[in-house]
């Protein structure tokens, strides 16, 4: 029997390729912002999406995160062909996504715990259901020790940390992470990639768009150059020596 093409989309997402794009345009209004681009991001994988400001980093988060919809090209994201899906399975495949974005909302009187928990309370589980791993969650991220203070007594970093666990809460497939570091240390900062980049370790997918390439020896990644709206082709990077041990 032939293959239909739904079934080598599914078949693509099964061999753990998260995302393909090829030959994408995307953009606002009239304005083309992405232009051309091919991308794949894979299961356990770490892919850096570094350049310029306004070179198309958060434009490229938006794309993947479903949240901008490509105007040409073919674009495959968790098995879902963009360009031919119905509402329904574009609304599926968001919830598979971990966003955080570059300025993360919180419910600023709400503790770390309660934000943290949010998308699982959006899916209608119970605390009994989630509160132990929700607790997991925000000691990983390294806030175990202000899991119960409300989020406006959190440092910048802190927040960050607690954007990371929201975003992690629900389990996603694919990870996207818009300039995580922004106002970091520069210590702060590559915590945050090592963060990150540990979720590889558990079969998700992570993207991350910075325009601080200095950060993409903190993991094993690809690393993919955006210039003016064209993404050029990845070049695979090793971790630094001594952080790989740690
Ligand atoms: N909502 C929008 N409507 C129209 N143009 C936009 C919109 N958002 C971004 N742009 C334009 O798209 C281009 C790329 O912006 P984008 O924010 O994706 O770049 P960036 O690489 O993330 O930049 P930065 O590192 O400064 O955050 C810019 O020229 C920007 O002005």
């Amino acid at each position: 029997m032939p293959r239909t093409r739904a079934s080598i989309e599914t078949d693509l997402f099964e061999r753990g390729v998260l995302v393909r794009l090829s030959n994408v345009d995307a953009g606002y209004g009239a304005s083309t912002v992405l232009m051309g681009i091919d991308f794949e991001a894979r299961a356990g994988e770490v892919n850096f999406i570094t350049g310029p400001a306004a070179a198309g980093k958060t434009t490229f988060t938006h794309l993947l995160r479903l949240a901008l919809p490509p105007r040409s090209g073919r674009s495959v994201i968790l098995g879902v062909d963009l360009m031919r899906a119905r509402a329904r399975e574009i609304a599926d495949a968001k919830r598979r996504v971990g966003y955080v974005a570059e300025n993360p909302v919180f419910i600023e009187q709400w503790s770390t715990f309660d934000n943290v928990a949010m998308p699982l309370r959006m899916l209608g589980q119970k605390p009994r259901d989630y509160a132990e791993d929700v607790r997991e969650l925000v000691e990983f991220v390294g806030l175990g020790g202000a899991a119960e203070l409300p989020v406006e007594k959190l440092s910048g970093a802190e927040r960050r940390r607690a954007a990371i666990a929201r975003a992690l809460a629900a389990k996603p497939n694919l990870i996207l992470a818009d300039d995580p570091t922004a106002g970091m240390s520069p210590a702060d900062g590559r915590r945050i990639v090592r963060l990150l980049s540990e979720m590889r370790r558990v079969g998700a997918g992570v993207v991350i768009a910075s325009q601080d390439d200095t950060l993409c020896d903190v993991s094993p990644m690809w690393v993919w150059r955006i210039d003016r709206g064209r993404l050029s082709q990845p070049e695979q990077t090793e971790a630094a020596d001594a952080e790989a041990y740690e």
